[in-house]
Order: structure tokens, then sequence, then C-alpha cells
């Protein structure tokens, strides 16, 4: 079976569950043979708690097939020994008391599939006690609905090691990986399975994933799949930008005027382009003009042109104005607060009776232009301090559409990250990755270019990062000074940096909504479980 060198190690759990499979070939992009994902890779980085690594990481380019297989032999064991005397050694204080010191759960059977024993991390784990199970055989625990499958039994029959992932009690989730011992003579001796609690690290890479699920179900809502989307490039990755994008959506099949405020690099133009391809102008132009960037006597020959010789420089012909040019389509006048007043009392007749005249010209011309202005200055204090018009701003103001920081949104931070991700890493070629640490330090970042800026570093990350993923090391230092040291020490394992992880984000729920009932809700974990977590790490 072929799998794709991006794809993680618990995307690829199923397939070893599903082809019943020791080996995955590796494939690029291409799907050109790259090296082989054995199970005992799995075990390996199952291990190491590794989940969320891609599995290239793992991949290796010969497969013995006997390599997972547990030679006691070759380790010095005494195998015959093991076989007739093994209840003995397992009942041992010694064996007892270090397979009792382990994290993870163990649950030894015989060759037959009769269990032997089981460790209190395994009791922890699952809530089965060894004394319910302790010599019996693993049918009988099936039939008795202990347990749903035996991978012990599993293990028994196919005589080789077998990894699966499984639910459990309580909605968890458990990795069991089963590993025959084998007798001199060929017969499995033993079934050692152990059986490791991976709900909280899903828990968490669920949330680091944060709105990309909420991104997918839109996708099914057929929100995203309109091709408007598509064409304009544009990414709804939260409810608050799915209502932003609804409101324009209905304001489009009008011809009501519409003010989009908000920061710079949040979205306006982006907006502003999406009515414009949601209305029923959508075959007639769009002209964006930057009222901002435009000396003042040019921005007023642009927009409404002039007669020739109107003025030293003039062309000799004359020109025709925005304004001509975009009857019967979309206006953008875009950094509309920098627009000069002298120009804004010309412009407030455009707006109110779509009829103007060109420079140097007695006639009055009559245009049928839809106007949708922008700007990232707070209009209500520019009125207040006679920059700019009343009357104009009411007619311009019709529909206000205020599109909020990015800060002020930062569940959309990962979405986005990963969407331009994708979209830079086919427009480069490229298959690059960005670590969890990386998200993490950039969605505390405070992005005052909003998405433009986020857009800027992704392209600049996936075209300067030499490595395949992306990590603290490569980011600009601005963008790290508000990430927490504590976070960022790459002396910690990956469990105590997921761990730091989970406590950042219920430090931050917490700040924000205050109660821990409030915070559980939203972060989809039981009050409790918040208590505990908190507790925990105070008493660490
Ligand atoms: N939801 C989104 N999905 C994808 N790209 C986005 C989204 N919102 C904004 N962008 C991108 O971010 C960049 C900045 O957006 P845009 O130019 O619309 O911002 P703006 O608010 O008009 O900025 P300014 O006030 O500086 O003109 C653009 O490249 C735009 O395509």
């Amino acid at each position: 079976m072929n799998v794709k060198r991006n794809r993680t190690i618990e995307e690829v759990i199923p397939y070893f569950n599903r082809a019943r499979a020791d080996v995955l070939d590796v494939v690029d992009e291409a799907g050109t043979f790259i090296g082989y994902f054995t199970i005992g890779s799995l075990q390996y980085a199952i291990q190491k708690g590794d989940l969320t690594e891609k599995i290239e990481r793992y991949m290796t380019d010969v497969v013995d097939c006997k390599n997972y297989l547990i030679e006691l032999e070759d380790c010095g064991f005494p195998i015959d020994l093991l076989a007739e005397n093994y209840k003995d050694i397992l009942s041992s204080n010694f064996f007892l008391t270090i397979i009792n010191s382990l994290h993870d759960g163990v649950y030894i059977t015989d060759g037959e599939g009769v269990t032997l024993l089981v460790n209190l991390a395994y009791e922890r784990i699952t809530g089965i006690q060894a004394r319910e199970v302790a010599g019996i055989h693993m049918k009988e625990l099936v039939t008795r609905g202990y347990i749903s499958h035996s991978i012990s039994l599993e293990v028994i029959k196919q005589k080789k090691s077998v990894t699966r992932m499984q639910t459990i009690k309580d909605d968890r989730t458990i990795i069991v990986s089963g590993t025959p011992i084998f007798s001199k003579q060929g017969n499995i001796s033993l079934v050692i399975s152990s059986v490791r609690d991976i709900t909280e690290l899903l828990k968490l890479k669920h949330e680091l994933d944060g709105l990309q699920y909420w991104v997918n179900q839109e996708d099914e809502e057929g929100f995203v799949n309109d091709e408007t989307f598509h064409d304009l490039e544009l990414y709804v990755a939260s409810p608050k930008t799915k209502d932003l994008f609804q409101l324009a959506e209905r304001v489009a099949t009008t011809d009501a005027k519409v003010l989009l405020q908000g920061e710079t690099g949040v979205g306006k133009s982006l907006i502003a382009r999406f009515i414009h391809k949601k209305s029923k102008r959508v075959n007639q132009p769009f002209i964006e003009i930057n009222c901002g960037a435009i000396p003042a006597n040019l921005i007023e020959a642009e927009l409404f042109g002039y007669e020739p010789g109107a003025f030293t420089g003039a062309l000799t012909k004359g020109k025709k104005g925005l304004l001509e040019q975009v009857n019967g389509g979309t206006l953008f006048l875009d950094e509309i607060g920098d627009l000069p007043l002298e120009l804004q009392v010309k412009l407030l007749k455009v707006v109110e009776e779509n009829r103007f005249m060109r420079i140097g010209s007695t006639t009055v011309l009559e245009v049928d232009v839809r106007i949708i202005s922008a700007t990232h200055k707070d209009l209500k204090k520019q009125l207040q301090e006679g920059n700019f018009r009343e009357d104009l701003y009411y007619r311009l103001n019709i529909v206000p559409i205020t599109v909020p920081p990015l800060n002020e949104r930062k569940q959309e931070i990962i979405p986005l990250i990963q969407r331009f991700l994708t979209r830079f890493n086919e427009k480069y070629e490229m298959d690059k990755t960005i670590s969890i640490d990386c998200l993490e330090c950039l969605s505390e970042y405070s992005w005052p270019g909003n998405i433009r800026e986020l857009l800027n570093i992704v392209e600049r990350l996936v075209v300067t990062t030499i490595d395949n993923e992306i990590t603290l090391k490569h980011l600009p230092q601005e963008y790290k000074h508000l990430f927490n040291q504590e976070t960022s020490d790459s002396s910690l394992s990956l469990k105590e940096r997921v761990q730091q992880y989970e406590l950042n984000l219920i430090n931050e729920a917490l700040k924000k909504y205050k109660t821990t009932r409030k915070a559980a809700e939203v972060l989809g974990i039981s009050q409790a479980s918040i208590v505990q977590k908190v507790k925990k790490h105070k008493v660490d």
C-alpha cells in the first residue's frame, strides 16, 4: 500500500489496521517510491510520542521483516527457561515491580491467548482490573464485553506484531501494540501488548488544528466551495468571518453604498471585490482607486477625466475619467479618509446624483456606478476634527462593514497559516511543514499588518527555509518576542511542550472567559478536567 511522505504517524495507523500490512511504501508528491514505513518504525514513533510527526522522518530504505520481533535469545535471555518457567518469572516481585512502574499499560497472554498479567497502568487506562481478567482467555473477554477486539489473538493468528488504535470507555483513544515472543521451536510463548493512552495528545493536536476543522465543515455546507472564494483566493476561517461575508453577500444583491472600515491588511479590498463578484454588475468593470496614494489634483483628473487643454500637462485629446470607464460597474474608493476636502464636495454630487462634469467641461455626464469605499482611519473622529464632510460620510455609509483586526480573531491565525502554506507550497513546488511550537508562537503574535503580514511571512518562510520543517529558529526575531520562553525551550520533550501548550490554552481561556465553566465549554473539555490540569501544574 502506498502512502504520501507528508502523512503523519497518527494518520497512517489505520492503514496498518485496514491493510493488515507490516510495511507501507512511502511515495513522494509525484507518486515515486522513496522508502518504507514499517510496523517497527510505527512502534518506535509511538514510543517516542511522535504521533504528529511526518512518516518520512521514520522512513527506512530496507525492510527487515524480523527486525521488530523481539529475539530474546539474541539478547542473551534464556528463552527455554522462559518457555518453561515464565509463570514463576512473571509472578516474581522483581518483575512485578518493574512492570508496575511503567507509565504505559502492559497486557501479557500466553501463546494460546490466556491472560497472564496486566500492570497497574493498564488498570488505570482501561478501568479493567487484573483480578477480573487473570487466567481468562481473550475470546471469553470479548464475549463478556470487556474488550471489543483482542490484539493478542490477532498477534497469535498472524504470528507477527500488530498495532491498532482503539476507542475505549469515556471516549478515550488508545494505541495497542502487541508483539509475539517465540520459543526456539518457533511457537509463540507469550504475547506482550503495550497500551498507550493518546487521548490528551490527540485532543491538543485537534485544538491546535483549531478552526481548520471549522473550515472543513464550511466546505461541507458549500460556503467555501463557492467559486468566488477560489477565484479571490479567500478563506473563511471562523464564524465571525463567515458572518462578515454573508453580510457582504446580502449587500451585494443591492446597490447600497458600503463603507468598509478596519485596520490595514484586514481584507477590505478583498471584501469589496467579493461584493462586486456577487453583484449583478459582475460582468462590468471593477475599478479601485487609492485616494491616499495619488496627489489630490491627479485624483480629480483620474476620477472625473478632463477636456483637451483643461490644464497644463493634460493630454491634447482629453481623457475619460474612471467614473466613465467604470460605468455599469463598481468603483472602489480605498483610503477614502485621505480624500482632500475640496474633492469630497465634488464626490458628493456623484454619490448623490450619479452625475458629474469632466474638468474643463460644462456638460453634465450621467453614470450608473456602485460605490464601495474603505478606510483604516476612524472617520467619525475625522468628522469631529473637520477633516471629513458629514454629508458625504452619511451618503457613503449606508451599509457599514467593520472588519476586525487579526488579533481579535486569533482562532483564524492557524487555519490561515495552513491555507497559505499549502498555497505557497503549490506555487513554489515545495512541501514545507511548520512545527507546532512555531504555530503557537505565530498565534501569539500581534499582527499589526494583519492578514497581509501573515501572507507575506508565510511566503517568505516557504521560500527562504532550507529545512523541510519551518521551526522557531526560522522565525524573524520580532515574531518571537511575545512567545513564552518555557514553551520554546527545545530541551523539553514533545510531551512536556504539548503540556505547556495545553496549559497556555487553558490560561488564555480562563483569562478571556473568567470562569472555569465557560473556559471548559469553549475548549470542549470538562470543568473538572480544567481544574485538575491547573492544579497539577501548580503542584509540579
Ligand atoms: N480571508 C482572507 N483569505 C485570504 N486572503 C486574505 C483574506 N483577507 C485578506 N487576505 C489577503 O490579505 C491581503 C490584504 O488584504 P486587503 O488588501 O484586502 O486588505 P485591506 O484591508 O484592503 O488593506 P489596506 O487597508 O492596507 O488597503 C491581500 O493579499 C488579501 O488577498
